[in-house]
């Protein structure tokens, strides 16, 4: 069977995110990391694929070529639509990539017009008269205006888009959209006669964005968060699926955690205050050459097997400046991400057979070491963060700030041994 739609996400707990909502749509889904090649192999059976890239703060250029060399892979597996996933807060800048993309690809499909909605209602995100809300503040007065790389200064989506593209951009408000698919349909028809060519939509709610995704069955290109996608993936047809389900397995399980995020620190603190254990790595010293990874190792074997443990090298804000001080910021991340990456190798020969990786940089990290290039989207744990399927392997790439404090312990409970027949 062939794929129905295909997504390029513009980085890794991203395409998790938004496969997580393609699966609670009912679709059978893939997750590949990665631009792939003619070599990437396609679990059996998906409805839908996801390709998590690495070009959200990438130079446009760059993301084009990643996302259209996607585009073209997935148009080979079957995938007539193309729905492009990036941040539900919108993120990128005036330089951004969130236009030469999303127009690069409806170049590349032939089409006038594409639906652009970021909502994400689960996680507070918003829109409304073509403005971004994070739970109950605008966007740029939310703590994303303080974000590192793109602080998110403006909360209109016209204007964020229109300083992105040479092309018209254009809005259809709420009214319209709480109107139905018709009224969408025809907003569309309306906005394309007057060469509109990214049409922004209001939502809400789910419902809002169930109505949207109905409405852009028939569009080559659709753009959003995980909320639209979901809203799409319901507008499919439903079809049976002959290939069982695969469930996390038995087998020793382990948290490596890279992610500093406020969330990820609670769910460590949470996963210590269960008394389950865990292993800080020293940056600094393996940096000057001693053998941290050696060292959680020796750990790790001395543990308890029965119980789930956690290796991490996320700080404070204050460890965190500390040690970028010491070693500059690209060569601390290089650091923590080899060390997570060698480790993660490590476990699994071991027999770690459930991985759960905080941050979207060291779920990159861990998966290239691992040299996993393709997953199956299974069971959804917390929202956006599905467990997902390699081989014998159940593999959890979370997000920064997803997950409750206490996904850690709920996701790695012992997993029940079948009693014999
Ligand atoms: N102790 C540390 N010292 C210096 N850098 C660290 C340390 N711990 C983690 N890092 C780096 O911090 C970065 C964390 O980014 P990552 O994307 O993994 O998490 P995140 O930003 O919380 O997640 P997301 O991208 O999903 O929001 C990584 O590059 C990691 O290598
Ligand atoms: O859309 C979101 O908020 C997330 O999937 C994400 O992209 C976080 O980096």
């Amino acid at each position: 069977m062939s794929l129905r739609i295909g997504c390029v996400a513009d980085d890794f707990t991203g395409g998790t995110d938004v496969a997580a909502a393609f699966r609670r749509a009912g679709l059978r889904t893939a997750l590949v990391f990665g631009v792939p090649d003619a070599d990437t192999a396609l679990p059996a059976d998906c409805d839908a694929a996801v390709v998590a890239l690495k070009s959200r703060s990438a130079p446009a250029d760059e993301a084009v070529a990643d996302s259209l060399a996607a585009q073209h892979w997935l148009w080979d597996r079957g995938a007539a639509q193309t729905f492009f996933k990036y941040c539900s807060t919108f993120d990128s800048t005036p330089a951004g990539n969130i236009g030469p993309v999303t127009d690069a690809l409806l170049d590349a499909a032939g089409a006038p017009l594409t639906l652009a909605c970021p909502a994400s209602p689960p996680n507070g995100r918003t829109v409304y008269q073509g403005h971004l809300f994070v739970h109950d503040q605008l966007l740029s007065e939310s703590p994303l205006r303080h974000h590192p790389l793109n602080p998110m200064t403006d909360s209109s989506l016209p204007r964020l888009l229109a300083a992105q593209t040479r092309h018209r951009v254009g809005l259809i408000p709420l009214a319209t959209v709480r109107r139905g698919v018709a009224a969408v349909r025809d907003a569309l028809l309306d906005r394309r006669r007057d060469g509109v060519r990214h049409v922004i939509a209001d939502a809400l709610t789910d419902e809002d964005l169930a109505v949207l995704g109905a409405a852009a069955l028939e569009l080559p290109v659709v753009t959003g968060a995980a909320g639209l996608a979901e809203g799409l993936g319901r507008a499919y047809p439903a079809t049976p699926h002959p290939t069982a389900e695969p469930r996390p397995p038995a087998g020793r399980a382990a948290v490596l955690a890279g992610s500093c995020s406020a969330r990820t620190l609670e769910q460590i603190a949470h996963f210590r205050a269960a008394g389950l254990p865990t292993h800080h790595l020293d940056v600094l010293a393996a940096a000057v050459g001693r053998d941290v990874a050696g060292e959680a190792l020796a750990w790790y074997d001395a543990q308890d097997p029965d119980l789930p443990v956690l290796v991490f090298a996320s700080a404070t804000p204050d460890e965190l400046a500390a040690v970028q001080q010491e070693l500059g910021v690209a060569e601390a991340a290089a650091q923590v991400e080899a060390l997570l990456g060698a480790l993660a190798v490590r476990l699994v020969r071991r027999g770690t057979r459930r991985l759960l990786v905080a941050g979207g940089e060291t779920s990159g990290a861990v998966t290239t070491a691992l040299g996993i290039d393709a997953v199956l989207v299974g069971d959804e744990i917390d929202p956006g963060v599905p467990w997902t399927h390699t081989g014998d392997l159940a593999l959890m790439l979370k997000s920064g700030n997803f997950g409750a404090p206490d996904l850690f312990v709920r996701a790695l409970r012992p997993v029940p041994v079948k009693e014999p027949m």
